[in-house]
């Protein structure tokens, strides 16, 4: 799918150096979200997520996370409501962890850390024609972040855990199909934070409408052990990384609010 641009992801390697200026560099993510100073906004609609199982295709291992990739050619799997006033469209998902339980999420709540963060990455389909466009546009893309700690084994997440050791290398694609991403969300999505941010790796584009879960999702210690055999490095390095530590450093909110569904 469009999504994945190949040629900007793979100039990224694990411990890219971080850019000291960003363009604009105004709208950086991830942050921390503080509760206390985040305002309620009534107006904020509920989520309306549409996702089609039968859109999925493949996992890449694209040397910094493993990437679900889903056929965005038509409008079959979607995302509105929230805070969006368009209707976007399901490219891909994939998730940042620690090499231990303690750390591994970009965003923070209160500043507490949890360890791994899932991204569904969506683009805006009323305004744009490809991921590689809406990439470069402020109101270009929706991510869905959704916090996970450890706990009792997530059932829906099992299928994607057992497809793992085919794309340890990077560079390595799997088929993978018919999966409802719809599973990994929590049972509450009416509960969410917003705010206007950017790409957490190159390039770093302040293209995001971000919406954060308050409600984690519990996966097992077991499943995110897996996520971290995966390596960094190609099957022809002689020095395999782990695929550990794939965050961004927390950015400044600059002047941002933070709006919460809830109250
Ligand atoms: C070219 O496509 C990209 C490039 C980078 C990212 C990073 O930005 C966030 S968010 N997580 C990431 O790993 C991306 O994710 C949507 C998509
Ligand atoms: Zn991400």
């Amino acid at each position: 799918s469009a999504c994945s641009s190949r040629f900007v992801l793979s100039q990224m390697h694990p411990m890219w150096q971080e850019p000291l200026e960003v363009p604009g560099g105004e709208r950086q993510s991830p942050i921390d979200i503080s509760i206390r100073k985040s305002v309620f906004d009534p107006n904020l609609k509920p989520l309306v997520t549409r996702y089609d199982p039968r859109t999925c295709q493949q996992i890449w291992n694209n040397g910094y996370s493993f990437l679900v990739e889903y056929d965005d050619r038509t409008d079959k799997s979607t995302l509105h409501g929230g805070p969006l006033e368009d209707q976007f469209r399901l490219c891909q998902f994939h998730f940042h962890w620690g090499e231990n339980n303690n750390w591994g999420s970009e965003h923070t709540v209160d500043r507490h850390l949890y360890p791994a963060e899932l991204h569904l990455v969506h683009w805006n389909s009323d305004k744009y024609s490809l991921f590689e466009e809406a990439v470069m546009e402020d109101n270009g893309l929706a991510v869905i972040g959704v916090f996970m700690k450890v706990g009792k084994r997530h059932e829906g997440l099992q299928k994607l855990v057992d497809a793992l050791p085919a794309v340890r290398h990077k560079d390595s694609v799997v088929e993978f199909t018919k999966f409802d991403p719809s599973c990994l969300l929590p049972q509450n999505t009416n509960e969410y934070w917003t705010y206007a941010g950017s790409l957490t790796t190159p390039p770093l584009t302040e293209a995001v409408t971000w919406i954060i879960m308050k409600q984690p999702i519990e996966v097992s210690h077991d499943q995110l052990a897996v996520f971290r055999s995966l390596l960094f490095t190609s099957a022809e390095e002689e020095v395999q990384k782990s695929m550990v530590n794939n965050f961004r450093v927390q950015q400044s909110l600059k002047d941002r609010t933070v709006r919460s569904s809830f109250n």
